[in-house]
């Protein structure tokens, strides 16, 4: 069995997000988030559950840092609060709050795993949602402020930032499908929330080349890989217009200054084609030093004239996970070729990761299941690094069971368990998989 070696400053790391594992939703003068609203409303979540406590990682970051220096991991990526830092969204600083993150940052560097920053993993200050949120462009301004100052204070020990995670996910789920915060139905209203956070990704951007910082700055992006379910011409049409939809929307905005041509066509179809002044795209389009892609799974599409776009998914032949996603490794690497092809940046794979019905026996987590989703994806990343791709590293999701938005505590990511009722942590038997991949630097093939 071949070793699979990667690049010597590979960087091996796990993911998490602030409103997912935090907890402390109130406390130390943090201001209330539109996650902490719609979780509050009753019929949102599952079991009507809630981040009020999540993980307590607001308390337990010294166990948890220890934890991730007990795996290995070479870097740690981790979400800021941002009414944590500023409880109405912009003016009053919320001392505290920064003290919180400054002893976080200091214990990951202390252990040497590089902190990578999410500005925003998609708990809005209320505050802003109160005044338009999304909505409302202003809200790019604010955003830049509070980038403007997170890069002031951490800018010279934290090298590695993303403005924004999944935009397509917040700006889709929050304003056009209601299942995430803000909870709204308005398809409109997501291509204008959509637009607003492009704007405050390329003005974060350009405020971080402001202020002369020497570290990275991206922005995350979700991909599934599209495939046609048959080689017909109407399938194939259907694919592409997936792909651009899906994959293609937040990314060609900042590699090629406009959107792709199926979002103006949706636009003009529906008579929302807004003018977004042409000095938006110069700001947007501000250069980024890698791209992040969360994977997790493909999409087959096939042509239907009933459906949205003229598109309807089916569903793959492969294992499922407990989220019912399809279990398709040779999609991350077709994914990373086809967006290294299309755009010659670096990558990081921000976020990969299964959800099983995890069990605890004996005091052991034995998810071989999960293992071996890291494995195969581990591998596919591997290949993608033999044929040319300038793949950075990989972030496991998640660092452990969390939040998992409107599913709850239901669905387990992590590669450590965690036990709700005793906020007890346990490695899983994927976390000591997960040590060896990072000592070797690489995985059997
Ligand atoms: O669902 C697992 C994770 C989630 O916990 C992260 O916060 C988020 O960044 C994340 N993005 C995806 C992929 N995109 C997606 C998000 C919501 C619904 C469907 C797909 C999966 N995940």
């Amino acid at each position: 069995m071949a070793k699979l070696v990667f690049p010597k400053e590979f960087l091996w790391g796990a993911a998490t997000a602030s409103y997912q594992i935090e907890g402390a939703w109130n406390e130390d003068g943090k201001g209330e988030s539109i996650w902490d609203r719609f979780a509050h409303t009753p019929g949102t979540i599952y079991e009507n559950q809630n981040g009020d406590i999540a993980c307590d990682h607001y308390h337990r970051y010294e166990e948890d840092v220890e934890l991730m220096a007990e795996i290995g991991l070479k870097a740690y990526r981790f979400s800021i609060s941002w009414p944590r830092i500023f409880p109405e969204g912009r003016g009053k600083l919320n001392p505290k709050g920064v003290y919180f993150y400054e002893k976080l940052i200091d214990k990951l560097l202390e252990k040497n795993i590089k902190p990578a920053i999410t500005l925003y993993h998609w708990d809005l200050p209320q505050a802003l949602e109160d005044k338009g949120g999304w909505l409302n462009r202003d809200t790019a301004k604010y955003f830049s402020e509070y980038a403007n100052f997170m890069f002031y204070k951490f800018g010279d020990v934290v090298p590695i930032w993303i403005t924004l995670n999944e935009p397509f996910v917040s700006a889709f789920l929050g304003y056009a499908w209601g299942w995430h915060a803000p909870g709204k139905k308005d398809m409109k209203g997501a291509f204008v929330a959509g637009h607003n956070m492009l704007l405050a990704h390329g003005l974060a951007v350009q405020a971080y080349r402001d202020g002369g910082y020497k570290g990275n700055i991206g922005i995350t992006i979700n991909v599934a890989t599209v495939y046609p379910e048959t080689n017909s011409e109407e399938d194939l049409k259907a694919a592409e217009k997936q792909d651009a939809f899906g994959n293609r929307w937040f990314i060609d905005p900042i590699f090629k200054r406009k959107y792709p041509e199926i979002i103006w066509r949706i636009l003009e179809e529906n008579n929302w084609s807004f003018v977004f002044p042409a000095s938006d795209f110069d700001i947007i389009s501000s250069p980024i030093d890698f791209m992040g892609i969360n994977y997790y799974t493909r999409n087959i599409v096939a042509y239907d004239k009933n459906s949205h776009l003229g598109v309807k998914r089916v569903e793959g032949p492969n294992e499922h996970t407990d989220m019912g996603w399809e279990v398709y490794p040779d999609g991350l690497y077709d994914i990373l070729i086809q967006l290294y092809r299309d755009y010659k940046i670096p990558i990081y794979i921000t976020e990969n990761g299964a959800a099983y019905n995890d069990t605890v026996e004996d005091g052991r987590i034995r998810d071989i299941n999960r293992i071996n989703y890291l494995k195969e994806h581990i591998k596919r990343a591997y290949f993608a690094i033999r044929d040319g791709v300038d793949l950075r590293g990989y972030f496991v999701w998640s660092l452990m069971d969390n939040f998992e938005w409107a599913h709850g505590y239901s669905k387990r990511f992590g590669i450590i368990y965690v036990d709700y009722n005793t906020q007890k942590r346990i490695l899983k038997d994927s976390a000591y998989f997960y040590k060896k991949i990072i000592e070797e630097n690489g995985v059997d093939g």
